[in-house]
């Protein structure tokens, strides 16, 4: 079994972690340790006209190939169409099911984790429930003996929604999929939740759900030496595709685990506690879990500016003392800041469902517009739970909002923005984790924007060097002319160094690293053509 590992991994079994991947040898950041094609993966609904079924590439949804049965399916082409066929047929029939049962003309599709778990059961149907890949499904590792209350209803609906849609309504189905009894198929379900992946696009935007038994076997860590990526690098970007790529984000010594992180490690312990408590089952115990250091997390700065961070209890009753970790300052608004971060949180949950399902963004665009300075005034620093999150999404609320044409002002507000999701960031990953090289991308790509309206002054004399071009050295942020691009090209280098590491060096970094690869090129004629430019107006001007 597991044949897609390479010599230099090895299966291993702990007691309080179950199986695990241990490498044998040295692995040096930005190594891709091994690259497999899931067993099965569904597009989530929205992406579902967006992206092939097949491949996942994106395209345009009149270049793209309807299905003429179910119309749900898109592919680029008749190649692509062909190769999901066979698991397609099966799946049209059950589409087409599904929506003439249904008691209105507008009702979605199931679920992408739904449509996953049957491409998963039609496949060993096909396949046969001996071949070593359904043996491999078989052995991931499920929880139904130990569910949670809280996890009751995900599985319910799950098992209800997929007898609905594949049509289990009698033993004899269910036989087919060698399920026997309803304890079978909460079984299988459990193992789906347990071990499912989020496919996404080169940029991390989530795309579909994706399952693949091999992977499945590296365990959690909150401060993770590797990471699954999607890079979508190979020569023929359709052929394999959607392929899973887990990387080394660190060195990783001779029998080190290799650990990935399950959950958005940007949250504080408590949220992160509870997502891998409902959905996993287990208590964390990484260094990032039981550290006794101030969690830049949940913290508040100095109040007196040492630099120094006061750690913020997690809960609002009766906590001790707050005092800088560094200087020892006791800080008195610690309940105004609880206050805040209440309200942050509360902002944050609403202005997330705004723009995602109710689709009114400019209503979360006011809501984090007001949140963060309330936050950042309450003395929250950039690395801090609910501020960063509330930043990340402030930028791409501005970014999706671009005017045409676009005020000066707009383009510096949404660079400030993020600036300050960088630096969040950069305190709680390590170089090189993809989320740091993307934020870090989309920083260089902002800076680099046409300015609509230059400030005169900073372009013909500027007052940092490259080397100095940092916000912190900037009297005025972000800076404009020479400086701007300079500080453009330093921020995209370094984006470019992450990216090797994040999606792999032997990917050049992926779509996005080759794509600033590029960008860097482009940035340095038009640096040198500036200053060209800079010194002639100069000249002009002596002799006039
Ligand atoms: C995706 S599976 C990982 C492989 C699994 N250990 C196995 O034997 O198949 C996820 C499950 O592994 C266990 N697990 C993963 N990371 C863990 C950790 N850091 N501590 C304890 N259990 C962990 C949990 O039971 C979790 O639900």
């Amino acid at each position: 079994m597991y044949t897609v590992l390479p010599d230099s991994v090895q299966v291993r079994q702990s007691e309080v972690n179950g199986r695990g991947i241990w490498t044998k040898l040295p692995v040096r950041a930005g190594s891709v340790i091994f690259v497999t094609k899931p067993y099965a993966a569904a597009l989530s609904t929205p992406s579902l006209s967006s992206h092939c079924s097949s491949c996942f590439a994106l395209s345009s949804t009149s270049l793209l190939r309807r299905c003429t049965k179910c119309r749900i399916a898109h592919y680029c082409d008749f190649t692509c169409q062909t190769k999901d066929w066979a698991i397609h047929k099966l799946e049209c029939t059950s589409l087409q099911k599904w929506f003439k049962a249904a008691p209105s003309s507008d009702i979605a599709p199931p679920s992408d984790a739904v449509r996953c778990l049957s491409r998963v059961l039609w496949r060993i149907q096909k396949r046969g429930a001996d071949t070593i890949q359904a043996r491999e499904i078989a052995n991931m590792q499920s929880h139904r003996q130990s569910l949670k209350p809280s996890a009751y209803e995900t599985h319910t609906y799950l098992s209800h929604s997929l007898v609905q849609y594949m049509g289990l309504s009698s033993p004899a189905d269910m036989a087919q999929y060698s399920l026997s009894s309803a304890a079978d198929l909460l079984d299988t379900v459990s193992r789906f939740v347990t071990n499912t992946f989020t496919v996404t696009d080169p940029t991390l935007v989530p795309l579909g759900a994706a399952v693949s038994p091999v992977v499945a076997l590296i365990n959690h860590s909150c401060d993770p030496n590797a990471v699954v990526v999607f890079p979508r690098v190979s020569p023929d970007p359709k052929s394999q595709e959607p392929l899973m790529h887990v990387v080394a984000i660190r060195d990783i010594y001779p029998e080190e685990e290799i650990l990935t992180a399950y959950i958005d490690a940007t949250l504080p312990t408590n949220l992160r506690q509870q997502s891998l408590n409902e959905i996993y089952n287990f208590k964390c115990m990484c260094r990032l879990c039981t550290m006794v250091e101030v969690d830049p997390r949940t913290c508040l700065n100095c109040p007196k500016n040492c630099g120094g961070l006061c750690p913020l209890p997690s809960d609002d009753t009766d906590h001790p003392l707050v005092r800088c970790a560094k200087c020892n300052t006791v800080v008195h608004l610690v309940d105004a800041a609880l206050d805040a971060r209440r309200v942050g949180q509360e902002g944050l949950d609403k202005a997330s469902s705004l723009q995602t399902k109710v689709t009114d963004p400019e209503r979360s665009l006011r809501l984090t517009t007001n949140l963060i300075p309330i936050l950042t005034s309450a003395g929250f620093p950039p690395s801090s739970h609910p501020l960063l999150g509330l930043t990340r999404l402030h930028q791409q609320l501005l970014t999706t909002s671009f005017p045409n044409p676009l005020p000066q002002e707009h383009l510096d507000e949404t660079i400030r923005t993020a600036t300050k999701n960088v630096t969040g960031l950069v305190a709680l990953l390590r170089e090189g984790h993809p989320v740091l090289a993307l934020a870090l991308t989309e920083l260089g790509k902002l800076l680099a924007v046409d300015e609509p309206s230059p400030r005169l002054a900073d372009a013909q004399n500027p007052k940092v060097s490259p080397e100095e071009a940092t916000p912190a050295s900037l009297a005025t942020y972000p800076p404009s002319g020479l400086p701007r691009l300079q500080l453009a090209y330093q921020t995209l280098l370094r984006a470019r160094k992450m990216l090797l590491i994040g999606f792999g060096v032997v990917n050049e970094g992926g779509q996005v690293g080759k794509e600033v690869r590029e960008m860097i090129v482009a940035l340095e004629k038009e640096i040198g053509v500036f200053k060209q430019g800079v010194r002639n107006v100069l000249e002009d001007t002596r002799k006039a």
